[in-house]
């Protein structure tokens, strides 16, 4: 094992801190921020993240209101509880957690989120917003990854990268955010229409594989000394098994693995906007003052 670890656990754990810092400044002003989830069915692994976004908000200060829905609710039934939330004073911001079950209609589901509330940046308002470059709450995972990426001291200016997965959730959103001038950096977006995967990652000096095919992502195809982050999730033999092979680490020069990389960041960022939007709310109203 060559490669340097980029350390999604404790860096999301560093941020957690810093947002304590915050939401203590926030509570000097009466205000607490509050973060909603809105989870539909039983889906163990929903569960347990959404339990786990409940833990964060209170390891940084933040208040949680918690909508569980049966497996049976109707369209109509998840649409009220998003309205619920909407016109909640308490809630700053909040999730629909997804994939919502077989039938419902998420994009109708997305599109009704007060997109001031949008805490995931998935709102086709904000997903806008990103395209035009005005400033708006970004997409936890891509928002997630580049300050990983910065926190290490991984350059993107000028990088190669190459995004595998064109998911609206990951691959998308990374691949505006990471073409914006802040980032400036240079981005293929793969996917299962790719003709010569293999090609496209051996220029790349950062890829970020969120294919969810286990292991498609080989030391062969890699670049010495790139960074490589494992945004994918399957389930082999019940374990988890991300994108990248683990004969990777011998040539890389920067892996976030999974578990303990991107998704304890997205986790993070999800804290972050909640007290970012309570930040700017704060603002306004000591501007009216
Ligand atoms: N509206 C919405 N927003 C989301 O952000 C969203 C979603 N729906 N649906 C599902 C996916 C998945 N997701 C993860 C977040 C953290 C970990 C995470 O922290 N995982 C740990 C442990 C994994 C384990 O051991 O099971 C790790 O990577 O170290 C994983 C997955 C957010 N998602």
């Amino acid at each position: 094992m060559t490669a340097r670890k980029l350390d999604g656990s404790a860096t999301a754990a560093a941020i957690k801190e810093e947002l304590r810092g915050r939401v203590a400044a926030l509570a000097e002003q009466g205000i607490t921020p509050g973060l909603g989830t809105i989870l539909v069915g039983d889906d163990p692994g929903s569960r347990w993240y959404v339990g786990g976004k409940h833990k964060d908000c209170a390891e940084v200060g933040i208040a949680s209101i918690r909508i569980d829905l049966p497996e049976t609710a109707s369209q109509e039934e998840i649409e009220d509880a998003v309205r619920q939330l909407n016109d909640d004073p308490a809630c700053t911001g909040y999730i629909v957690q997804l994939p919502l079950p077989r039938g419902r209609d998420e994009n109708r589901v997305l599109g009704l989120i007060d997109p001031a509330k949008d805490a995931d940046g998935l709102h086709p308002t904000n997903l806008g917003w990103l395209v035009l470059g005005t400033e708006a709450p970004l997409p936890c995972t891509p928002f997630g990854i580049v300050e990983l990426l910065r926190r290490h001291d991984v350059q993107i200016n000028g990088a190669e990268v190459v995004v595998v997965g064109r998911g609206v959730t990951v691959g998308r959103p990374l691949g505006l955010l990471l073409t914006r001038r802040s980032e400036n950096a240079t981005v293929t977006l793969c996917h299962t229409g790719t003709v010569d995967l293999a090609s496209h990652v051996r220029q790349a000096d950062i890829v970020v594989a969120a294919a969810g095919v286990p292991g498609i992502i080989t030391a062969d195809m890699v670049k010495p000394g790139a960074a490589l982050l494992d945004v994918g999730v399957s389930r082999v033999d019940g374990k988890i098994a991300g994108d990248l092979a683990p004969d990777v680490w011998d040539v890389a020069g920067w892996v976030s693995p999974n578990p303990g990389g991107v998704g304890p960041m997205t986790r993070a960022m999800l804290l972050a906007n909640v007290v970012t939007i309570a930040e700017a709310q704060a603002a306004r109203r000591d501007a009216k003052a």
